[in-house]
């Protein structure tokens, strides 16, 4: 089975590369001219390479045509919260755009390709107490740009299901962290100053933004796990939540990494870090995906943030 996986440079898409490769899949991916690749080094030459910028049709296209995929495993996306405030457009039309040239790269093709969307809980936005735990039937109502940009793929996936009847399934994936996390995001945020506290590197000053906020966390090998059942196992034209089923405030999820560390560590807010509008709460329901696949996710909290820290003491070793 030939798999491609756009965005398979970042975080999610190196994880999902290696798990695919462990499951005797032919894997390949598409990189941006300005791409690194270090988190994809050591699977070359087994993974194959396509430089394609999503937002250029003619690009796309033909690399679709090369490929061929009997499967497509869409994660590339300007995926940060607070830079979709920053340039909300920029946003909304780099997920848009390139995934609109995915969908019709693939219909015009003529080629019989399952594709999943990873799309997010930030879709839920402000949701109702008696709402949680969140199902995928919870209204959407989005906090920010970058939601608004989510919540388009996945009804796009929606769309093109049922004009085209194509394999479309959408995951609504909830918060999810480990090893090679964009340092931009909060675990890794913390676990890479605190490991710079540690080496000496930085006062011992830890940098927060809001800390009340609790979100659903997931390691990150657990989701590409579920993404291979996704695309084996899902009904098309469905959405699915993928989370662990429990939140952690952020200030629980920071003791939890100075926990692991012998350095003293102080606090300090960051007022830059603070967001316009903040999703208070996101804890969701995978049981319409455990139904469907067996999976729940297995990799204990604690062991997500240990590897974490794990792999920024390695960076700076
Ligand atoms: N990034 C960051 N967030 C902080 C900080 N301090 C507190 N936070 C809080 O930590 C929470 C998580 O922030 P992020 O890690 O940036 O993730 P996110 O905004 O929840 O979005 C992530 O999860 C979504 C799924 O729910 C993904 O769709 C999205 O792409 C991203 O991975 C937010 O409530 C944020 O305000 C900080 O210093 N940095």
């Amino acid at each position: 089975m030939k798999a491609l996986i756009t965005g398979i440079t970042g975080f999610a898409g190196s994880h999902l590369a290696e798990h695919l490769l462990a499951h005797q899949m032919e894997v390949s991916g598409t990189v941006r001219k300005t791409s690194s690749i270090k988190h994809i080094a050591h699977l070359l030459p087994a993974v194959r390479l396509y430089e394609c910028e999503l937002t250029n049709e003619a690009n796309v296209e033909k690399m679709i045509a090369d490929v061929k995929p009997d499967m497509i495993f869409h994660l590339a996306a300007q995926s940060f919260v607070p830079k979709s405030w920053e340039s909300p457009l920029e946003t909304i039309y780099n997920n848009i755009a390139g995934q609109i040239h995915l969908l019709e790269a693939v219909r015009k093709a003529g080629i019989n390709c399952k594709l999943l969307l990873a799309c997010s809980s930030e879709e839920y936005g402000q949701v109702e107490t008696q709402d949680i735990p969140i199902k995928e039937t919870t209204p959407l109502r989005p906090l920010n740009p970058y939601a608004v940009s989510k919540i388009t793929q996945n009804y796009l996936g929606y769309q093109y299901f049922r004009s085209y009847g194509m394999h479309i399934v959408c995951m609504r994936t909830f918060n999810h962290t480990g090893p090679r996390r964009g340092e931009q995001f909060v675990t890794s945020n913390f676990a890479r100053q605190i490991v710079e506290i540690e080496r000496g590197l930085k006062p011992p000053i830890l940098y927060v933004g809001n800390l009340e906020a609790k979100r659903d966390f997931t390691d990150v090998r657990d989701v590409v796990r579920a993404y291979r059942l996704a695309i084996e196992k899902c009904e098309p034209g469905e959405v699915y939540n993928i989370a662990s089923g429990s939140s952690r405030a952020i200030g629980e999820m920071l003791q939890t990494l100075v926990s692991l560390s012998s350095s003293t560590i102080s606090i300090q807010e960051d007022p830059a870090r603070l967001r316009p509008a903040d999703v208070p709460e996101l804890i969701g329901d995978y049981s319409k995906f455990h139904h469907r696949t067996g999976w729940r996710p297995e990799i204990p909290f604690e062991q997500t943030m240990q590897d974490l820290l794990s792999y920024w003491r390695a960076e700076f070793s």
